[in-house]
Parts: C-alpha cells; structure tokens; sequence
C-alpha cells in the first residue's frame, strides 16, 4: 500500500495521446506554477472529470483523427464547462469533435515554421508579436475551423493554425507550445492557463511543502516512521519534509549494500546528521547483497533482488527500532521512501507507458510489503525537488548533488556483480569524480556513471608487455530531469587525463571508452 500525495485539489489534466513527451507539457505548466498531471486518453471522461479538473490540454500524438482506431476525444470533456486546450494531434481532435474538418492535405509542416497571429489581443496572442516561430510536426491539418470558433493563427500549411472560444473556454494550437523552439510557447501556454482559464499561478515550492507537510501529519499521526536515506537528493528531501512533519517520530536509516562508491556511507552521516540532527541508523548489509546478488547478471533480475533486500533490511531495522527501550513499544507502520515522478513513469507505474527498467524503489518492491510507503514526493520532477529541498532548508551540497541510483554500482558492472569487480569499479570511479570536480564540471554535467565492463575483455600493451584487461565506460550526461538527456561535451584534456589515470592506477583495466549516446535511444544507466 502507498500513499500518494495529493499537490492540488484541482489539477491541470494533459491528456496523453501518444505524444512523445507528454510529461514535458505538465513541466511547462508547473513551470507557470499551476500544478498538473498527466493521465491517459485511454481512461474515462467520467473519471477525468471526477477529479475536477481546472483545465485540461489535449497533447499530441501520431495518429491521424479521421483513422479508424485513432484515440478518440470524448465530446463530454469540451461540454463540460472545462476550459480545454489542444495542441496538435489534441487540437485536431477538438476541430474534428466540434463539427469542423480534418484533412490530410500534403502540406505537412515539420520543425521551425512562420505563423501569422491576426489578432494580438486574443486570449492566448496577448501581448505577443503578430509574426512568430512555431514549432510544428504534423501532416493533417484543419481545413475548416468549427462553427463559432475564432480562427486567431495561420501558417502556409494550416490555414486553421489556432482557434479560440472565449465564451466556452476551448482553445487550440496546431503547434508544439510546449517545445522551447516555439518561441513563445510558454507564453501562449500561460496565457491559456491564466486568461483562458482564469488559474491563479500559486503553485510554489512554499506551498508544496506546507501541502505535504500537512498531509504527512496527517498521514502519520503518533506512530513512528522509518525513511530510507542515501544521503542523495530525493531521500534526504523527503527526511527533511517528514522531519518537519514529525520531529522525532522518524528514524532514517541507511544501508550499506557494498554497491556504494568510496566515502559515501561517512558522507550521510557527516553532512545530512550534521544539519539536521536526524537519528540516524546505518546498517551494514554487505554480505547480504552479495550473496543475494552472486551468479546474477541479468539487470533485472539484479534488480529485483537489489529491491527485495532493501526492504527485508528496513523491515529487520524496524523490528530493531521498535526493540529499542526507547521506542515505548510503538509499531513501525511507515517507511519514507524518495520515489520521484521519473522512477514512477519509468518503472511502467505512469500512464500506460513500458516499463524500460524497474526502479529499485518502485517496480523493484516485493510483494509482501510490510510497510506502508510515503513517497511525499511522488508526483515531483528532480529540479522541483530541488526546490523543495531550498525551501526547507537542506544544505545545498546535499540539494545539488548529482543522482546515484539505489542498486548502485550493481548495475554498472555488466556482468556478475562480485567483491573484486566491486573493487575495480569504485577505483576507476573515484578517479573519474575527482577529475570532473577538479575539472569544475559538477553543476554542468547531471551525473557521469562509470560502468565497468565485467564480461568483455580487452588486449593492451603495458611496460612493453601484453595486458588482458577490462574496458570502462565514461558516461557523463547533461539532462533537465533524466527523463531525456543528452551526452556531455567533457573537454578532451579532461577526458584524457581520466583515462590515462584510469588505466595506470587500476590494474585490471586496460581502456577507457566513452559513451556518446543520447536519451532516447540510450537510458542514462547501462542496466
Ligand atoms: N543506500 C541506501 N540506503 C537507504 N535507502 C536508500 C539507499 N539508496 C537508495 N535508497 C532509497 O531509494 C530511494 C531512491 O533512490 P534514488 O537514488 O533515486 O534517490 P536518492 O538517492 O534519494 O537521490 P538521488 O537521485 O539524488 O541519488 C531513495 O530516495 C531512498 O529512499
Ligand atoms: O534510485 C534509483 N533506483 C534505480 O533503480 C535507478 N535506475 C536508474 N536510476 C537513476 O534514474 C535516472 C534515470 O536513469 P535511466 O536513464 O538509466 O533510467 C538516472 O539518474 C539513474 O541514475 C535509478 N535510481
Ligand atoms: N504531432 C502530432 O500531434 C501529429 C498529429 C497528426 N498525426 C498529424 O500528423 O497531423
Ligand atoms: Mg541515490
């Protein structure tokens, strides 16, 4: 059972067609600072409704709307006196639903196009210029706009480009508002949100944490809780919130699994303890995730295990908590966790999308739970945890550090994950971390995995004689909210210093290789 966080009674819906990043429109609206979810088109208009939208965005998506098959717009969500905005595949969807017509007409537009806004007074057009450039993808277009609809935009391929309906507060674009290359995209966006729909714009990180804050109280009452904290972001975020929530009712405690980079376990306790007196429980598990982990190279399987014995070491803490004379005998009901939006899509638990890899801390999570989770920040991205973490006052080293996944190193040996190849990798790791910091790359790069090739074997030449060694991989990437991300352009002389350190300090690898791959096709971890 988890409890999932509520950040605003009345959400914005993004109506998720197939668009490639449905989550960056719901960014775009956070950004305006209104809250906003995004949910399937497959799922009922009853139930959309149900959660009483304050306004809905129809996304994009690449089907055509005249297809057989194609997802369909439920013509209750636009009579439903809910103001509505489509872009794309939405606003066709809209045009169709309204009585106007869609056509494919061989004019397809793809990429930066001119429109023309013919009325820079409208709602959505306000205070903008009368010529700008627009981000389009699409081959349909709207060949005659609905009855009563204003037809407020036009490019050379859409003659319909924009519509707007004051009176019943439906709005559309046949462009990306929410790509950066349209130019004002945010502003045609906010204009929607906070002139055609009347929104007020008050969602702020102040309020966030009040709302959560509460809740957590709420939620908790006099019981004692457990938080597992990795000193990383999200955990230590998520401590700080429930530490406010609930004082001392909270035990944080951190597992030492062995998967972890060098000095991290001492960190933790030196920074997070530090500035917030937090008790805090470190146990030492190492054994236990190797043997669990020996003979196991598929990520998967990895894991699953890696998910599996996190929780059988925080159920063994909590009977541990509870044992304590201090504890008065209260059970430990709650276990905090610092599961974030991105591990929640990620892990296929988002809105009908795949899952591409289990998140330790999500699809990882055994069945037999003991626990009830709080996730406080379930349903926020890393830079408005961020946020968060400014306004409760969490150090700032801890707010900007980089990401490092729960399984740890165990998903950056490809291969078996053993004690020695633990070894090699912390090595090659450390020496990577410190270059790049040196480097002062550290706010630029969003995190730089090393991944040591555990199976393959390479031949090199050292002190004129043959080695036969293993490859790393250097993977630094740049990324707003590692949903996508892109590699980083590391200096040669950096990247060439890191290497040639690599391959004199830790004997067992004999090359270093750099992974230049976006995301997509890529994710950020190999496994
Ligand atoms: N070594 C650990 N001990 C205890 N809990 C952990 C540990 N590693 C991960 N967790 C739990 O799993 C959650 C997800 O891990 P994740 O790495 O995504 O977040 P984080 O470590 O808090 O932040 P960051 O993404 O910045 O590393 C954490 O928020 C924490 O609750
Ligand atoms: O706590 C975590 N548990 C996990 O199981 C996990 N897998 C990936 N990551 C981190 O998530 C971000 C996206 O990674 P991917 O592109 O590899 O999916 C990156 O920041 C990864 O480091 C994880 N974090
Ligand atoms: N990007 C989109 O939403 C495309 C919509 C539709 N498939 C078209 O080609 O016009
Ligand atoms: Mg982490």
């Amino acid at each position: 059972m988890s409890e999932t966080p509520h950040l605003s009674d009345r959400p914005v819906l993004v109506v998720d067609f197939g668009a490639q990043y449905a989550q960056l429109i719901a960014r775009r609206v956070r950004e305006a600072n209104v809250f906003s979810e995004v949910v399937p088109s497959t799922m009922a208009a009853s139930e959309m409704l149900a959660k009483e939208p304050a306004a809905i965005i129809l996304s994009g998506g690449p089907s055509s709307v005249y297809e057989e098959g194609a997802p369909s717009l439920d013509p209750s969500l636009l009579e439903a006196g809910v103001p509505v905005f489509g872009m794309c595949y939405g606003f066709q969807a809209m045009v169709q639903a309204l009585g106007g017509t869609v056509e494919r007409t061989g004019l397809g537009e793809y990429g930066s196009t001119p429109a023309q806004v013919s009325d820079t007074e409208s709602t959505l057009f306000n205070g903008q210029p009368s010529d700008q450039s627009v981000w389009m993808s699409h081959g349909d277009a709207a060949t005659a706009a609905p009855e009563g609809m204003r037809v407020t935009a036009t490019t050379s391929g859409a003659p319909v480009a924009a519509f707007e309906d004051d009176e019943r507060r439906l709005y559309g674009v046949q462009w990306h508002p929410e790509v950066m290359h349209s130019t004002f995209g945010q502003r045609v966006l906010e204009n929607f949100l906070l002139r055609g729909a009347g929104l007020s714009g008050d969602w702020t990180a102040h309020n966030v944490v009040e709302s959560l804050v509460e809740q957590v109280k709420e939620t908790v009452g006099d019981k004692h809780v457990l938080c597992a904290l990795s000193g990383g972001v999200d955990s230590s975020v998520a401590a700080a919130l429930v530490q406010r929530a609930v004082g001392d009712q909270l035990t944080c405690v951190f597992v030492d699994h062995g998967l972890l980079r060098s000095g991290e376990a001492e960190q933790v306790e030196k920074e997070f303890v530090e500035a917030t007196g937090v008790d805090l429980v470190v146990v030492d598990a190492k054994e236990q995730f190797l043997n669990a982990l020996a003979g196991v190279s598929d990520p998967e399987e990895k894991r699953k295990i890696i998910g599996r014995e996190f929780i059988r070491v925080f159920e063994q803490a909590a009977r541990d908590v509870v044992g304590s004379a201090e504890r008065d005998g209260h059970p430990v009901e709650f276990l905090v966790q610092g599961t974030l939006y991105p591990d929640v899509v990620e892990s296929g638990g988002g809105t009908g999308t795949a899952n591409i890899k289990s998140h330790h801390n999500v699809g990882g999570l055994p069945d037999d739970l003991q626990f009830t989770l709080i996730e406080p920040l379930r349903l926020l991205f890393k830079d408005e945890v961020r946020q968060v973490g400014l306004e409760l006052g969490v150090p700032e080293g801890i707010v900007w550090r980089q990401p490092f996944p729960g399984p740890g190193l165990g998903i950056r040996i490809v291969g078996e994950v053993t004690a020695e190849r633990l070894d090699i990798l912390r090595a090659a790791d450390q020496i990577a971390r410190h270059e790049l910091t040196a480097a002062g790359l550290d706010r630029e790069i969003w995190q730089c995995p090393v991944v040591l090739l555990a199976d393959v074997r390479s031949v090199g030449v050292q002190g004129d004689g043959r080695t036969y060694g293993h490859p790393v991989v250097l993977r630094p990437v740049s990324s707003e909210d590692a949903m996508t991300a892109d590699w980083t352009r590391v200096p040669y002389d950096v990247l060439a210093k890191i290497s040639t350190r690599i391959t004199n300090e830790v004997r067992e690898v004999n090359r270093v290789v750099l992974d230049v791959t976006s995301k997509p096709p890529g994710t950020i971890e190999w496994e």
